[in-house]
């Protein structure tokens, strides 16, 4: 996908990213986890994060969504025709690139108490301000494609097994054809059969143009999805 007409596309642009936690309920002590990161994913293309246990993986995926606020360094997102820094963005804009632009599949499911699962599939593209009828058809049609029986459909998914949970989650992750995407170990807790499928889901959205983050541990999804691999060294500096 990395043609000429795509190389000028860069949907996500890191530039010297540093995060440290600081404990404040412990003492104020200070955890650097990673210091002066370069990334630049373009557009069709797939980074697999990769690198030891408490590398950091996550907290760079984590703060790529604006959960985490980066100490130092910039994360440039091209949000409609601009360009939006999530490192010092305001959370409405952060909100606005979350509904329009980034998509996030965490490894477990948020349950929300009493909401049926295919509102919670249906609710992403619903926000973005597509027809009921579309977003539900849209739903229905990844609920199906993941093999949750439609006898669950109109059940909160509390009680759902952890596959189930998952693959729910991987539906909503992918109700919306985010220009961005930003996978936590989609596959965790998936049988063969449903990992294949989320192979080609992503495959799909490679395909669609959309730029790609994730952390995947097995190594089938691995070589089957990323392009290449980026490098999350645990921090050798001084915490001070
Ligand atoms: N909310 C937090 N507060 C304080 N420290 C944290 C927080 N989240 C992560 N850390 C610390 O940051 C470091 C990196 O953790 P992170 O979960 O990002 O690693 P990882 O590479 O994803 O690991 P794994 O492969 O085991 O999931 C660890 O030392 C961890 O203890």
């Amino acid at each position: 996908m990395n043609d000429d007409n795509n190389s000028a596309s860069t949907p996500i642009s890191v530039r010297s990213l540093s995060k440290t936690f600081t404990l404040h309920t412990q003492g104020g002590t200070r955890i650097p986890v990673f210091a002066d990161l370069d990334l630049d994913v373009r557009r069709g293309e797939c980074v697999c994060l990769h690198g030891p246990s408490g590398a950091g993986k996550s907290t760079l995926l984590r703060s790529l969504y604006a959960n985490y606020k980066p100490h130092k360094g910039s994360i440039l997102v091209e949000h409609d025709d601009t360009v939006v820094d999530l490192a010092t963005a305001e959370p409405w804009e952060v909100v606005e690139v979350r509904r329009r632009t980034i998509g996030y599949v965490s490894q477990f499911l948020r349950v929300i108490p009493r909401v049926p699962t295919l509102d919670i599939v249906a609710e992403p593209a619903l926000m973005r301000g597509i027809s009921r009828e579309d977003a539900e058809a849209k739903a229905k049609a990844l609920l199906t494609r993941l093999r949750i029986p439609e006898r669950l459909w109109s059940l909160a998914p509390a009680t759902f097994s952890g596959g189930e949970q998952q693959r729910v989650n991987i539906a909503r992750g992918f109700a919306v054809d985010y220009p961005i995407l930003l996978l936590d170990e989609p596959t965790a807790s998936l049988d063969a059969q449903n990992r294949h499928t989320v192979i080609d889901i992503i495959l799909e959205a490679k395909a669609r143009g959309s730029a790609i983050v994730g952390i995947f541990h097995d190594q089938e999804v691995r070589d089957a999805v990323s392009d290449r691999l980026f490098e999350v060294l645990a921090y050798q500096g001084s915490a001070a």
